[in-house]
């Protein structure tokens, strides 16, 4: 399996080497050169068994020729271990034809966790064999530090830094990537937005001195493996309701566009999936663009699901590729002027792609809470704001198919929000409960690539 960039103009690198590489040195993203199909015996076959041996069917063919069968068999059977239900990722049926994916029960209760512990067995392997050191820039709004944090902790061959925006996570997210104690893990609190800490993230990559003095990696979506990891429980969750005899819909609570565009992956490998609906918050710049065909930043509102809160949605890239015919001139071209001028007019070509292929919804923050209130009345599910988001755009897009709504983080990441709507403080779990005792260790640092850049170098060489 080859993978090849969304600009077009960077090398072709195996599977292995594009996890390592992050960005591609052309500024674009990694993606599969060719998407392999499952046969519908293939899937039906998957009904039933235990989630690791799902994934390892499913990612088999995306690995080919990086790991052999026993060793990424070892790889899943570690990374989903600790994880706090044996499902792993249990349905819970919210109405006749509606169900709810929880997938907050790994170790930092998000979704990230499913990629994340993932990924930290396969980087730990490949350093191994090849005898490196890599530092890992992250950029966060929330969930995704906390969740490298914890899949990267303590390892020798691995220095870890994450910025996130000062002020503008929930406490409990903070405190995770905060309270840590090894020495290889680097809490920076950046002034300013996710956006910006994801733009100063790329243009570390686009820095090639930085980039190959310090051996830089990268574990947001950007990385093509975490977003390989997501596809597994859009099959998981498929065939247990009847896939592929019956399709099913999704709607997913949508940010940087990873765990939606994992999604549309499954779809293309043949899972019979009808709808892709595309939840927002108040930052509903996905659902704008699909609703006017322009992409177009206005900068962040501050919203009880903070993890969602994004304007340059990076995996978008990857389904603009697509859009535009895999012309990755034409994506270098829009991504340009989205850089200059914080937008650009999708082609009408391509806009048609986008519309047949999703469909899109926004919840403010009114509906957000009024979601939360109504779900525990009639269902008995306490929801995080991010996961009450898309609940309430999924029903109004409930149609004959099962609708599979995506339960992104566990409610107790944002107890203040879910106590405002609904009237109960959802209580960590007991393997979590000093985190408030812990001692926090973080670092401030301003909005700038030089500032950020120095501190790194001047922290691994020390
Ligand atoms: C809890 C939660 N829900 C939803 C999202 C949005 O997911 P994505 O960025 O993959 O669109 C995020 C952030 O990634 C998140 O942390
Ligand atoms: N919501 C995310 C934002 C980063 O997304 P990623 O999937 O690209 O890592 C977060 O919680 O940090």
């Amino acid at each position: 399996m080859r993978y090849i960039s969304t600009r077009g103009k960077a090398p072709e690198l195996s599977f292995e080497e594009a996890m390592l590489t992050g960005l591609a040195r052309d500024g674009g993203l990694y993606v599969p050169a060719t998407v392999p199909v499952m046969s519908r015996g293939d899937i039906a076959a998957l009904a039933g068994l235990p989630y690791e041996e799902i994934a390892f069917r499913v990612m088999r063919p995306f690995v080919e020729g990086s790991f052999t069968d026993q060793e990424f068999a070892d790889i899943i059977a570690r990374a989903y271990d600790g994880f706090g239900h044996d499902a792993r990722a249990p349905l819970v049926q919210l109405g006749p034809n509606h169900f709810l994916l929880e997938l907050f029960h790994g170790p930092t209760l998000a979704f990230k966790d499913f990629a994340m512990q993932l990924i930290g067995q396969l980087f730990q392997s490949a350093l191994a064999k090849r005898g490196e050191r890599v530092t890992i820039v992250g950029a966060t709004s929330g969930d995704t530090g906390s969740a490298a944090i914890e899949a990267f902790r303590g390892l020798e061959a691995v220095d870890v830094f994450i910025m996130y925006p000062h002020g503008r996570v929930s406490d409990v997210q903070r405190r995770q990537m905060t309270t840590p104690d090894e020495s290889n893990v680097h809490a920076l609190a950046v002034h300013g937005d996710f956006d910006d800490c994801q733009a100063r993230l790329k243009d570390m990559f686009n820095d090639f001195e930085f980039r190959d003095r310090v051996n830089l990696a990268g574990v947001n979506s950007i990385n093509w493996g975490r977003v390989l990891a997501q596809v597994v429980y859009y099959f998981s969750a498929a065939t247990a309701l009847g896939a592929p005899h019956r399709s099913v819909s999704f709607t997913v609570p949508t940010g940087n566009f990873g765990d939606i565009f994992a999604g549309y992956i499954a779809r293309q490998m043949g899972l019979p999936i009808d709808r892709l609906v595309i939840a927002t918050n108040q930052n509903d710049i996905l659902h704008r663009t699909l609703q006017t065909g322009a992409y177009s930043t206005r900068g962040v509102t501050p919203s009880i699901s903070p993890s969602m809160d994004i304007q340059v949605s990076s995996n978008f890239e990857r389904v603009l590729f697509d859009a535009y015919g895999r012309d990755g001139n034409a994506v270098a071209q829009v991504m340009d002027e989205l850089k200059n001028s914080g937008e650009f007019t999708i082609s009408q070509g391509a806009i048609n792609m986008l519309r047949e292929t999703f469909q899109s919804g926004r919840a403010s923050e009114q509906e957000t809470m009024a979601t939360i209130k109504d779900m525990l009345a009639r269902t008995g599910e306490v929801l995080c704001p991010h996961s009450a988001v898309a609940v309430k755009v999924a029903e109004e897009h409930l149609g004959d198919e099962p609708m599979i709504t995506l339960a992104t983080a566990h409610p107790a990441k944002f107890p203040a929000a879910v106590e405002e709507a609904c009237g109960i403080h959802p209580p960590l779990p007991a393997r979590m409960g000093d985190l408030f005792a812990r001692k926090e260790r973080f670092t401030e640092v301003d909005n700038h690539l030089a500032a950020l850049t120095k501190l790194i170098s001047d922290r691994i060489s020390s």
